[in-house]
């Protein structure tokens, strides 16, 4: 059996990399990629090139090799290190004897060899910290990191053993070391030099100190490779705002003005007018229940009351200073106009204001505390009409305020995916982590094989029963291949389809890119590439249709490395494996290269926390309710769970596995179909479980009502003068109403992004309303009232809707196809089209001579110089290449007959409607109007 180079360099504790590089010394030639797999002779040959390897020079070639799976000890690196270690005062020699024998018979020692280490290295640094410089000080950390390193690589039996021996002849050839150590107590030796804790072994070189292998023990390299990968949505980041800054003009001071405000006497004195009131109030109020923290208020207003009398007192006694001025306060000239200055302040406007979206003109007015007049005003001069309720985007209140001289803080409320975040990053135990099946999603342009492939995958046959032959929902299944799970994601290929494309790449752990081996990369392919990269989960392209005689492999391998999708057998990443869903080829393959793909990436979840997923797809089923086509991401989700998914929650009241089959819980990776929603949530939303229904239905509520607060205040949008002028200007535009009734809110987007790209200056499509379910007799009385077509996609109307239907003459298309649905509204709009009225030439004449009749008027004689001219076409009359006007034949004559038409080479004679100026010369050009279809192309 084939052996992976992943799975041998893991075995040999070697990097994939190193690994590779190894093969190729051993002559071996291997793919450069940790999946490429080698046959079990080639295993052979590298493996007894890394022992050879590994072994010290001089050592006996003819020992048996060590076992594969065990690490092989460098015995030349392990002399360096207790070489290292021995660099330690002589505690280490005296030690050393006593650990031979420790080592023993446990086999586990380390621990013992560690205590003892570390002590000897705390010595160490006690004895020169007092003895020696700061330049043996790093000496002796450098000592105490290297035995820190040995003991880690000390961890089993034979390893210990091994190190027991090690230690025997590192003492022995540490001897004169362990005698410097006992000299570096004396006195007369200055310092250890760096030599002494090079390793003398036979290589007399460092060895770099670079991680081998699996580290994942190690300290810090470990902890990081250990850490779980937070499976979190890939959620854009929100653009950046920074609140522009207002420039500060300098303003010339201008010319004090004398305020037309009466100011009374107490805000002279600088007092309150409510003061007395307050002071009442907060009296009474200490009557029913005094508070601590309102006896500072109280005490101020009783003051300030006090101080009022007095004031009052003092004017009426004629005293220009009031009594309770101190002597200080005298010296304090100006006093008026102090007052004056402190009362002026209190009338400045704020320079800051926080307000929270959804923003109208009157919530701003309220923030920036100016009058909404002044709001109204500032867009008007922008040619925006508005009224006081109108709502406002974030960007103009903020402009607004600033021209206003307010700094405005727009403080968002914690958003629904804020709050997910939160509750996809906590409740995550380390402790609890375990593997989980890879989600995998099979992405790929229309018809490149990708719902095939996962039929012959599954062993079941989807693609017969899809409309169409294309597949129009996102679907996922489970499989298991040799033990272990795989989760697939089916995605539509076709290009209305893109926001579930873009959601399946979203929720991956691997993505199958399909590409047609007889097709190569095409729009949709590049578009998946693009979302497979922004998911940043590692990607394996199944090269499909491989059995066809047009199959071009190359082509196909040139197309993906213009994409940057290079190919490994190129010397990239990217693993390329040829299938055919129709023979079979290379599923095997596919299936082994996914499920190597995931062990490498050790994809794990904590299934014992509350479970949090996506919703794939969600549907009305008559019999069931609402089903809801969800994927646990983390947790286990049970029966009889509160969820709460978008704007709805629920308890989940059945579930159901992948063959429509019962089931009571779903581990994480498992796709699995909810009935108990209240509502259809919208594709793409994020689940979780939540401790009580009243919470879900309060946040989901929340969410409804600051959705349904934004989507009022985008369609309030004000409607400019240049809108209205325009307007004016090419009279009305004329608006194909629909109603869209759909199986599910992923088709709804589907339409929705297909119909707005019918775009048309005189015509477009106007959605009136947009749903889940089937048509109903609301549905058709709205229709009826705005004139709308109702689109019934892969649903079906009521009877007692059809019956309405019929009477009120309302059209309810049903559509199964989405190409279909888009080409039947686009025939729809062009029909409003005012078809365009396109001149024929029909002939030319030369007016020879024109003769004028008293009763008559004139009359040309011509002779035809090509084509037909007939009595019902209109004429320009051309003199000097001029085209004077146009007018029709009043009387077309050959002799004195009325003719229908005259042929090319013969004379006649014609008489305008309405002109009578005709002469000798003038060019007659015949033409006739047709109407021509207009289409949207
Ligand atoms: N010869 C051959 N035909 C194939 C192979 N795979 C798929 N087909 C055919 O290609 C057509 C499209 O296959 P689908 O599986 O529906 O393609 P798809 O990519 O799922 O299409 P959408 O889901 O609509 O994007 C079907 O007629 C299949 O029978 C293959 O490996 N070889």
């Amino acid at each position: 059996m084939k052996v992976r180079i992943f799975a041998l360099a893991k075995e040999l504790g070697l990097d994939s990399k190193e690994l590779i590089d190894l093969a190729s010394e051993a002559g071996v030639v291997v793919k450069n990629s940790a999946l490429a797999s080698i046959s079990p002779e080639e295993r052979d040959v590298i493996v007894a090139h890394v022992n050879k390897d590994t072994k010290a020079p001089g050592q006996d070639t003819s020992e048996p090799p060590a076992p594969v799976r065990e690490k092989a000890p460098d015995p030349a690196a392990k002399i360096r290190q207790i070489r290292a270690m021995s660099a330690r005062p002589q505690l280490r020699s005296q030690n050393s004897e006593e650990e031979v024998a420790e080592q023993g018979d446990d086999g586990n020692t380390t621990t013992a060899v560690e205590t003892r280490e570390a002590q000897t290295t705390d010595e160490s640094f006690t004895d020169q910290d007092t003895s020696s410089d700061s330049g043996q000080d790093d000496s002796a950390q450098q000592v105490a990191e290297s035995a820190e390193t040995n003991v880690a690589e000390t961890t089993t039996g034979t390893e210990t053993a091994k190190s027991a021996e090690t230690t025997e002849s590192a003492d022995t050839k540490t001897g004169d070391s362990s005698e410097a150590q006992s000299e570096s107590t004396d006195p007369e030796i200055d310092s250890i030099s760096r030599d002494d804790y090079v390793a003398t072994g036979n290589q007399g070189t460092l060895r770099e100190m670079r991680p081998r292998g699996n580290m994942g023990g190690g300290r810090k390299g470990g902890a990081a490779k250990n850490k779980p990968k937070t499976a979190l949505p890939n959620i854009a980041a929100q653009p950046k705002f920074e609140i522009p800054k207002k420039k500060v003009e300098a303003k010339s001071e201008g010319v004090a003005q004398k305020p037309d405000v009466k100011l009374t006497p107490d805000l002279i004195a600088g007092q309150s007018p409510l003061a007395s009131h307050l002071q009442k109030s907060i009296e009474q109020r200490g009557r029913k229940g005094f508070k601590p923290e309102e006896a500072g208020l109280a005490e101020k207003a009783r003051k300030s009351a006090k101080e009022e009398q007095s004031l009052k007192r003092d004017r009426r006694r004629g005293s220009r200073r009031p009594s309770t001025e101190t002597e200080g306060d005298r010296r304090y000239r100006p006093y008026h106009r102090r007052s004056r200055k402190r009362s002026q302040k209190e009338i400045i406007r704020k320079t800051e204001a926080v307000i929270e979206p959804p923003i109208t003109v009157r919530t701003l007015s309220e923030a920036i505390g100016h009058p909404s007049k002044d709001i109204m005003r500032i867009l008007w001069n922008e040619g925006n009409m508005v009224t006081i309720n109108d709502g406002l985007s974030e960007e103009a209140a903020l402009e607004i305020s600033l021209e206003l001289g307010v700094e405005l803080e727009i403080k968002r409320q914690e958003t629904a995916k804020d709050r997910l975040t939160l509750s996809v990053e906590s409740d995550e135990d380390p402790a609890n982590l375990e593997h989980r099946p890879p989600i995998v999603t099979i992405l790929g342009h229309v018809d490149h094989g990708k719902t095939s492939l996962l039929d012959k995958i599954r062993s079941a046959n989807v693609t017969s029963g899809e409309a169409g032959g294309i597949t129009q929902h996102i679907a996922s299944y489970q499989v298991d291949h040799n033990g272990q799970k795989v989760t697939f994601v089916d995605t539509p290929g076709h290009a209305a389809f893109g926001e579930m494309r873009a959601r399946g790449a979203n929720i991956t752990d691997i993505i199958v890119l399909v590409v047609a081996a007889d097709d190569g990369v095409m729009p949709q392919t590049k578009e998946c590439i693009s979302h497979a990269k922004s998911s940043g989960a590692p990607i394996i392209v199944a090269m499909n249709k491989c059995d066809l005689p047009d199959a071009d492999e190359q082509k196909v391998l040139q197309d993906l490395a213009a994409n940057e999708i290079l190919p490994a057998e190129w010397g990239g990443e990217i693993e390329v494996i040829r299938t055919s869903a129709t023979t079979g080829e290379g599923i095997e393959n596919l299936l082994e290269t996914i499920l190597v793909t995931a062990e490498l990436h050790e994809y794990k979840a904590d299934p014992k926390r509350d479970a949090v997923g996506v919703c794939l797809e969600a549907f009305l089923d008559e019999g069931r309710g609402v089903m809801s086509w969800l994927i646990v991401q983390r947790g286990t989700m049970r029966v009889g769970d509160v969820i709460l998914c978008g704007e709805t929650y629920g308890r989940v009241r059945a579930m159901y596995n992948d063959r429509n089959e019962e089931i009571q819980e779903a581990p994480p990776s498992t796709p699995i179909k909810v009935a108990g929603l209240e509502e259809v949530p919208s594709a793409g939303e994020f689940f979780f479980v939540m401790p009580e229904i009243e919470e879900a239905r309060q946040i989901a509520n929340d969410r409804r009502h600051a959705d349904r607060a934004e989507v009022l205040s985008s369609r309030r949008k004000s409607l400019s003068l240049d809108d209205l002028l325009s307007a004016a200007r090419t009279g009305s535009v004329s608006d194909l109403p629909i109603i869209v009734k759909a199986d599910a809110p992923g088709s709804i987007e589907a339409i929705r992004s297909e119909l707005e790209k019918l775009d048309h200056p005189e015509v477009r499509v106007q959605i009136i309303h947009e749903a889940v379910g089937g048509v109903n007799e609301s549905d058709v009385y709205l229709a009826s009232a705005s004139g709308a077509i109702i689109v019934a996609f892969h649903v079906i109307a009521e009877d007692r809707a059809e019956v309405l239907a019929e009477q009120e003459g309302v059209d309810i298309r049903r559509f199964r196809i989405i190409y279909e649905l888009t080409d039947t509204i686009k025939r729809s709009l062009e029909g409003l089209l005012e078809p365009e009225a396109r001149e024929v030439a029909t002939g030319r004449a030369l007016v020879l001579r024109a003769f004028s009749f008293s009763k008559v008027g004139k009359i040309a004689g011509c002779r035809i110089l090509n084509g037909t001219i007939d009595r019902n076409n209109r004429v320009h009359v051309i003199r000097d290449q001029t085209v004077i006007n146009n007018y029709s034949i009043s009387s077309l004559r050959r002799e004195k007959d009325d003719v229908k038409e005259v042929r090319e080479g013969m004379e006649c004679g014609i008489r305008l409607d309405g002109f009578n100026d005709v002469k000798e010369g003038d060019l007659l050009e015949s033409y006739r109007i047709e109407t021509v279809k207009r289409t949207l192309d």
